[in-house]
């Protein structure tokens, strides 16, 4: 049996349906995410595992027990959320030492134990500084020290860097991932941000509206969507209906839409002709900066077409150039 296994869970606040029969395991020492949009149940399902929440029908399983029932206390689960949840009144040392006075584990150990742990995020300077004496970042890291001090069978993150600006940001989900692997943690990470997910996963599970729509490898997700939600939620691809696409391509698909990425497509103003490719036609109307590519919105027919182009290639279109737009066959997802 796997380490964490919820099986048919269903949740229900009066008569709204938060999550349907969701089955989902997750192995020792992996770090999963919860990716989905706003409302589509991830937070309730997590609280499902920690106790804070009980659920209407199903079973939880931790470490080959069902703990469905078992007090949250007991559940041996730590927690980092959103908001900074240190307690204003005690220094960093104090807060991580918390859960260890709690288990009343000899004073010696503490120590020890809290300065590895501090040490581990990076926080050994800041040891005695109180809560509003750091930064966002810096409270989330103490937060996270706090958490796994005690070893507990699974962490559980609740968007714990959404407050945090986007630099820093990607610094400590690198470092979240380091600390996860080093101290072979089971950990459950809850996001509405894709690229988030992406970094950190061993697997996706993307929810929608109280479902696991799919569950994938961050990179079989990126490049193998199974729905049209999955493809709208992540790889920002172009999405069209079969009819038009074909009026376009000439390309004949039994499917109702198809899908393609705006990296996959090249740009030009002379036709291209290659084999396994297919071709459109269109013109482009607006091109803007997207982080490291330039990305060109083309009007094909009446739907809109994103095309990326590295900008160390990019020799600018003007807008209102008529274009010609190819990619592969291969690399289109008929859904
Ligand atoms: N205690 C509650 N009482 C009533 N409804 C609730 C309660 N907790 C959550 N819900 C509802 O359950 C649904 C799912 O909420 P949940 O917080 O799990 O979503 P989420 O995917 O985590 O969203 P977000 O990304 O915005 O946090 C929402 O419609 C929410 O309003």
């Amino acid at each position: 049996m796997s380490y964490i296994r919820f099986e048919n869970i269903s949740k229900s606040f009066g008569k709204n349906e938060v999550l349907k029969n969701i089955d989902l395991e997750v192995e020792k020492g992996q770090l999963v995410t919860l990716l989905g949009p706003s409302g589509c149940g991830k937070s309730t399902l997590l609280r499902c595992l920690s106790g804070l929440e009980t659920v209407t029908s199903g079973k939880v399983y931790l470490d080959g027990k069902d703990i469905t029932n078992v007090n949250p206390k007991d559940r041996d689960i730590g927690m980092v959320f959103q908001q900074y949840s240190l307690f204003p009144n005690m220094d960093v040392a104090q807060n991580v030492a918390f859960g260890l006075k709690l288990k009343k584990v000899p004073k010696e150990e503490i120590t020890k134990r809290v300065e590895e742990m501090v040490d581990i995020v990076g926080l050994s300077d800041h040891l005695h500084h109180y809560p509003a004496q750091m930064s966002g970042g810096q409270q989330q890291r103490a937060a996270l020290a706090r958490a796994m001090v005690t070893h507990p069978k699974v962490l559980l993150l609740d968007e714990p860097l959404s407050a945090i600006d986007a630099l820093l940001r990607h610094s400590l989900q690198v470092e979240i991932r380091r600390i996860q692997k080093e101290m072979d943690i089971t950990a459950i990470f809850v996001t509405h941000d894709q690229d988030e997910a992406m970094v950190m996963s061993d697997v996706i599970h993307l929810m929608y509206k109280g479902k696991i729509e799919q569950s994938a490898a961050p990179t079989q997700m990126y490049t193998q969507p199974i729905s049209k939600f999955a493809a709208t939620f992540i790889g920002h691809y172009n999405i069209m209906p079969m009819e038009d696409f074909q009026k376009l391509t000439g390309k004949q698909a039994d499917a109702k839409d198809v899908a393609f990425r705006p990296e996959i497509v090249e740009i030009s103003t002379q036709p291209i002709e290659k084999e396994g490719y297919l071709t459109m036609k269109g013109r482009v109307f607006v091109s803007l900066p997207h982080g490291n590519v330039l990305r060109y919105a083309v009007l094909c027919g009446d739907k809109q077409v994103d095309v990326d182009v590295l900008f160390k290639k990019a020799t600018l279109i003007e807008n209102n150039t008529d274009v010609y737009l190819s990619f592969k066959e291969d690399d289109c997802i008929f859904l």
